[in-house]
């Protein structure tokens, strides 16, 4: 028997509240605002926003005077993109939903690793919820989010219509905000009919980034910064930036005593396990995501990404970077690619709002002020050190990202992104005046190769697509990373980096085509980093620096010098011998071997027949060959991070090919010219 039984024999006035990207109980605005009307005697409209500077800081709206007794909690798998079908009775019954596939290539928007964490994360937090004791918890739903608000209200309403017992009203609904195109139709939508329902709506401004919308140095988004630099300088000092968060609630109005259900012809599973057997099960039916062959988790290799979704498990993982120092260390690890601490990976947490950056900053800060955790660690208690720093740079970036959604809309998705490009004629769409206009042989940034025309040249790009998304390009760094991608969710930054500029610049394929099969297979993906990238390094971005395309080979020699990346994800490789004797039993890394590893064209005929390579068409075949040379001297290309802050290392330099003369792609064509084999490396 809890506190609020009073409470249902009253009238109910309910609020709903649908979550999003904001799954968590604590710095959460909404839930603390609520929390704070289900306590007993509880503070008044003028005390909240007195409270609203900083210390316990709340956004301020005319809607917090909301009277309502109840709050219903909701999460709903959005049908547009989260793919439904599973979620049916019987393979007999249809969903009335369009099946959730990209745009351009038509690959699933949600695939089986976001999937997992994202159903973790909700039911963490519907248990959480349940276990404050107070009558709370949280209700699953699938469909489109309008549709199931409609129902949601329609069911309430027709209830007001019978018996007294059975009345309750829907006081309000709340949400936060989201910045891509498609969660901002979501939020029209829900307050139209909301609006002609005649129930109060308010979005929230969420506050699971770095810095504080309250807090940005401009009035009108149009006013931010085109390049980040500008943006960083404006908001810097980064670290007196970020506004307190708002703590964990002990207690929040109940359930109310009815709740409406699941709309036909859903289904809605009554526990974990159920509700990841039904998004899984899209899947089972198309388990090689309509590939050949699709790579194969190698014995022996770690999950880049064996961490669970949710709150609890995020603040676990934030604990133990800060107390293992792997946060202090980051600046000088972030570009690795081999195990689980040489980045936060809390990007899948971030992403879907189970820890805010806030909550990272402040975690960071008391370790540099000595307080709590990492007290073994060298740097606890001296103030922000590089790689806390670094940590910080890297958040800014996120909440860059999300900013630039912002301000372009649209226009993230658009083939020549947030460049300008051609204007459509009448009754043309975007793509179609793009594509025309390449056609006519108009000045164009890029010329891209499409996947879903009809022609000889599109069915060779989807093949050549299909490699690519199967780690069978031949290219060492890229097909390691992309298995690593299909088969755990994650690659580093450094491979995403590589892979995107190996799409969109070495094989000229249609960048958004990346974007998608990114999106598909993302434990992290957040829409305005996903994209923001991907335009970034296919050169129609944001990149001050345009054209800048990164040779996989030079990469894989500064990043994967050991050949650890590579033999780690691509098993087939893994017999390559990389040492030579140096006199003694010495043995050392063979430079000349390594270029066996990293293009597996370029290793001897004895070499291949030994490792039963012979006749692989990745191996006999690549997509794309790099002469690439090994020697001494000059010839130096930026350090990895490239931000303006890399620094030539003028030793023991690899000298690439000469600007992409001699070497092949897809077997026949020359790509002279157009590909630069150095000064490659990107500002990520
Ligand atoms: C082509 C491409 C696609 C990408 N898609 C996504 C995506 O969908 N979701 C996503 O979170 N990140 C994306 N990134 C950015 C970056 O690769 C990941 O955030 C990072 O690799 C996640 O690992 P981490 O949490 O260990 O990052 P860390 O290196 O530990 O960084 C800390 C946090 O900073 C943020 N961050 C780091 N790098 C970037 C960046 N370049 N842009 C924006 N935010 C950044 C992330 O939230 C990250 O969790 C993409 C990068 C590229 C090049």
């Amino acid at each position: 028997m809890h506190q609020f039984k009073q409470a249902s024999r009253v009238k109910p006035r309910i609020l709903i509240y649908i979550l999003r990207r904001d799954v968590r109980l604590s710095d959460n605005p909404i839930f603390h605002r609520a929390s704070l009307s289900a306590k007993p005697g509880s503070q008044t409209d003028s005390t909240l926003r007195h409270r609203s500077c900083k210390g316990e800081d709340l956004p301020t709206s005319e809607h917090e005077s909301l009277d309502f007794t109840h709050l219903l909690p909701v999460y709903i798998f959005p049908a547009n993109q989260v793919e439904v079908s599973g979620f049916l009775p019987s393979s007999v019954v249809r969903s009335p939903y369009v099946e959730a596939r990209s745009r351009v290539a038509g690959l699933w928007r949600t695939g089986p690793h976001r999937a997992r964490f994202t159903a973790e994360g909700v039911w963490g937090l519907k248990e959480r919820l349940e276990g404050l004791g107070c009558g709370s918890g949280l209700e699953v739903r699938v469909g489109l989010i309008g549709d199931v608000v409609q129902h949601m209200l329609s069911w309430y309403a027709e209830r007001s219509g019978e018996d007294e017992d059975n009345r309750a009203d829907v006081a309000g609904i709340w949400m936060s905000n989201e910045d891509g195109t498609e969660e901002k139709r979501d939020e029209a939508e829900v307050k139209n009919i909301s609006e002609q329902n005649g129930v109060a709506f308010k979005v929230w401004d969420d506050v699971k980034y770095y810095i504080d919308d309250r807090d940005l140095p401009f009035h009108h988004i149009s006013d931010l910064p085109n390049i980040y630099t500008a943006f960083r300088k404006s908001v810097e000092p980064l670290r007196s930036r970020p506004r307190q968060t708002l703590s964990a609630p002990t207690t929040l109005p109940p359930l109310p005593p009815d709740i409406p259900p699941q709309k036909t012809p859903f289904e809605i599973p009554s526990s974990l396990e159920g509700l990841q057997k039904s998004l899984h099960a899209p899947f089972e039916k198309d388990p090689t995501f309509g590939l050949q062959s699709p790579p194969r988790m190698p014995p022996d290799t770690q999950n880049a990404y064996p961490f669970g979704g949710g709150e609890k498990a995020g603040q676990d993982r934030l604990t133990h970077l800060v107390s293992s120092g792997a946060m202090s260390s980051y600046k000088s690890t972030r570009n690795g690619m081999v195990g689980l601490d040489f980045s936060t990976k809390l990007s899948a947490y971030l992403a879907q709002g189970h820890v805010t950056a806030r909550q990272i900053h402040w975690a960071m800060m008391d370790f540099e002020d000595g307080k709590g955790v990492g007290q073994q660690v060298c740097d606890y208690g001296k103030g922000e050190n590089d790689g806390t720093k670094a940590v910080r740079f890297e958040l800014l970036w996120r909440d860059y990202m999300r900013l630039c959604s912002r301000k372009f809309g649209a226009r993230m998705f658009h083939i020549n992104g947030i460049r300008d490009r051609p204007k459509p004629r009448p009754g043309q769409n975007d793509d179609a005046a793009e594509e025309l206009h390449n056609q006519e042989g108009q000045p164009s940034r890029k010329k891209w190769r499409y996947i879903n025309g009809t022609g000889e040249g599109s069915t060779k790009t989807r093949e050549v697509f299909a490699r690519f998304r199967a780690g069978q390009t031949g290219m060492g760094l890229i097909d390691a990373s992309n298995r690593e991608l299909s088969l755990t969710g994650y690659t580093s930054n450094r491979a995403r980096q590589n892979v995107a500029s190996f799409l969109a610049s070495h094989l000229e394929i249609d960048w958004r085509v990346g974007a998608e099969w990114y999106e598909f297979l993302l434990i992290d993906h957040e829409v305005a980093n996903n994209w923001g990238n991907w335009q970034y390094v296919a050169g129609v971005g944001n990149d001050p620096r345009q054209g800048r395309v990164f040779n996989p080979v030079k990469q894989a020699f500064d990043y994967d010098k050991q050949g650890e990346y590579i033999k780690a994800w691509v098993p087939e490789l893994r017999g390559v011998t990389l040492t030579k004797s140096v006199g003694g039993k010495k043995e050392e890394i063979d430079q000349q071997k390594l270029m066996g590893l990293y293009q597996a064209w370029r290793l001897g005929d004895w070499e291949k027949n030994r490792l039963e390579l012979k006749g692989l068409e990745w191996v006999e075949k690549p997509l794309v060959k790099i002469q690439f040379s090994v020697g001494r001297g000059r010839g130096a290309e930026p350090d990895g991070d490239g931000r303006g802050r890399g620094k030539g290392k003028g030793r023991g330099m690899w000298r690439g090919g000469s600007r992409g003369r001699g070497f092949r792609r897809m077997g026949t064509q020359d790509r002279a010219g157009r590909w630069q084999s150095s000064g490659g490396d990107g500002e990520q």
